[in-house]
């Protein structure tokens, strides 16, 4: 059995990921962290008490049940610290928030390999979004312009999103760099061309409503193609995080990308 915590465990994302691990005969459940602990996890999921009481700090809790993996869904500006915090601890990070820069995860990556501890990253768990960068990567080949919508819930604090930058990532490593629309183009209004990543407009759309959605459009000679994915569901990210969980030990150095071990 593999020992996991869950840290972000109040949060949208990290309730879910509770449910998920307590349903899974290869994962046990040892721990949860949030910063608004206190409640026992199976009050706090509505499914009768579990006696495991969500920890406030996040060293004590892995002293305390020593884990083998630690599952990270809670902010953008923590999620360093936590993720240095578990591997000097010798815990696996499965990290799912985004906001991570370059320079970051490769000081995790040597970390990772110092204290003889994988762990594994993903802007996004869910199969569907994973395709969609990987077929947006192949349509680039052939149909280099294009543009990026993200669509998130409200209450999502980083923009553009992780998926977003890591679509463009994987497009700009198939297409050369170039500048997209006409040269003499001005903004009206600024940012109505969106942000751009190597040339690439991503543009961020917050609604309430949402819960995490993107649309590639390429262009192209008198064409369009455009790739959707939509997560009308935060389950749609649990098989990814399950399998995540259960292959991070066997990894070497931070891994990046569901499709590194799918
Ligand atoms: N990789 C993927 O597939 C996915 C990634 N995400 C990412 O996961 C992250 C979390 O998203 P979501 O669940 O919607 O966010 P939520 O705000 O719902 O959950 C985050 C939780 O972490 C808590 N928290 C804040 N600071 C700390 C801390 N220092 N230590 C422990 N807990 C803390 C929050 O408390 P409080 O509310 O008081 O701040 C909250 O309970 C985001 O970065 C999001 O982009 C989301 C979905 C899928
Ligand atoms: O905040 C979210 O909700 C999500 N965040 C991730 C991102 O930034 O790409 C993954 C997914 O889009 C949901």
């Amino acid at each position: 059995m593999t020992k996991v915590i869950v840290n972000g465990a109040c949060g949208r994302m990290g309730q879910a990921v509770l449910k998920a691990v307590l349903d899974d005969k290869e994962l046990e459940l040892v721990g949860a962290v949030d910063i608004k602990g206190g409640k026992d996890v199976g009050e706090l999921l509505g499914i009768g008490k579990t006696n495991i009481i969500v920890g406030e700090d996040l060293q004590t809790v892995i002293k305390a049940v020593k884990p083998d993996v630690m599952v990270d869904f809670t902010r953008p500006d923590v999620i360093f610290n936590n993720a240095c915090t578990a591997l000097k601890n010798h815990v696996s990070p499965v990290i799912g928030t985004t906001g991570l820069s370059d320079a970051e995860k490769d000081k995790l990556n040597e970390l990772a390999i110092a204290n003889n501890t994988p762990a594994f990253i993903a802007a996004n768990f869910a199969i569907g979004a994973v395709l969609m960068m990987m077929m947006a990567k192949e349509a680039a080949k052939y149909l280099p312009n294009v543009e990026i919508i993200e669509l998130h819930h409200d209450q999502k604090l980083d923009a553009p999103s992780g998926t977003a930058i890591t679509t463009a990532e994987m497009i700009s490593e198939v297409r050369k760099p170039m500048k997209q629309g006409h040269p003499d183009e001005t903004e009206k209004i600024t940012g109505a061309r969106g942000a751009e990543y190597n040339g690439i407009p991503i543009h961020s759309v917050r609604l309430p409503g949402y819960v995490a959605h993107q649309e590639v459009i390429f262009g192209g000679l008198g064409q369009t193609l455009t790739l959707r994915h939509d997560s009308i569901d935060r389950t749609s990210f649990m098989p990814g995080v399950v399998l995540a969980c259960k292959k991070v030990t066997g990894l070497k150095g931070l891994v990046r990308n569901l499709d590194q071990i799918l």
